[in-house]
């Protein structure tokens, strides 16, 4: 019987190393697999791996079609044994629901790998259907960090260094300027540049929740880190 897997994690934990890995694993032993993405940060028709692997892989689009994809390459005398699909994350719910009918119906592995939640903390459409319909889901094992040494639960989006909670969903980034050390202080806008610079950082939730960005813990020495923020219990007024 076929699968649908879910191989989460937040950014940077190895999802597209993991997706080319799997690729070579099934492709050496003479399986036939057909590669999805979508928005992968090297560009359209892509998957690409920050320790340097990339491939060609199906673009996909709102208005793809898993179903007819998959049929028109057997209807063609092709052969597919899996699928393997990168930033599903960005996959509408209903893409999903074919991806499973698939895995049911054509008996055809189906390996989607993405985010869960966004920069607000919320379920990205695509995971929260593959969380609903998975038969498995495999969080990475290879963990990214917060800058404190936690494991990294939550992405942060950062915009000219300001760590932000408003702003569409999808804007397609990477996490690598903000977590290096040396360029940690200062954002990297040159002068003129009309864009405001869009960045990932991944942090724990503490972190996360307390907006502190690797820049901000820069900022701050030893036994300057504030306390956890908690409301001042409402007081009576006093009485004689
Ligand atoms: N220079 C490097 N040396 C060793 N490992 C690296 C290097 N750069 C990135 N990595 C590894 O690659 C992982 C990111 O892989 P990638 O597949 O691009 O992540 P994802 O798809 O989850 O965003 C990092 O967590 C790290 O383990
Ligand atoms: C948190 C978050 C991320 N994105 C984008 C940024 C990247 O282009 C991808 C994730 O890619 P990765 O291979 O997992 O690093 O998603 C976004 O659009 N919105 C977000 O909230």
């Amino acid at each position: 019987m076929a699968e649908l897997l879910f191989f989460c994690g937040t950014m940077d934990s190895g999802k597209s190393t993991l997706a080319l890995q799997m690729e070579h694993n099934h492709r050496a032993r003479g399986r036939k697999g057909v590669l999805f993405s979508s928005h992968d940060r090297a560009g359209e028709s892509m998957i690409s791996s920050r320790l340097g692997l990339r491939t060609r892989a199906v673009e996909v689009h709102p208005d793809t079609d898993f179903w007819s994809e998959v049929t028109g390459r057997l209807t063609q005398g092709g052969r597919v044994d899996y699928l393997i699909c990168d930033e599903a994350q960005f996959y509408t719910a209903g893409q999903i629901d074919q991806l499973a009918r698939i895995a049911d119906d054509m008996d055809i592995d189906v390996f989607a790998f993405g985010i869960t939640s966004d920069f607000k903390t919320r379920l990205f459409p695509g995971s929260q259907r593959l969380v609903e319909l998975a038969d498995r889901i495999q969080v990475l094992q290879v963990e990214a960090l917060c800058w404190c040494g936690k494991r990294a639960t939550h992405n942060a989006r950062i915009v000219d260094g300001t760590m932000v909670v408003e702003g569409d969903q999808m804007v397609v980034g990477d996490v690598e300027a903000a977590a290096d050390p040396d360029t940690a202080v200062e954002m990297p806008r040159s002068a003129g540049a009309a864009e405001p610079v869009t960045e990932y950082e991944t942090l724990c939730r503490r972190h996360h929740m307390r907006r502190q960005t690797s820049r901000a813990s820069n900022a701050l020495v030893g036994n300057e880190l504030p306390l956890p923020f908690e409301p001042a219990p409402e007081t009576e007024p006093a009485t004689l």
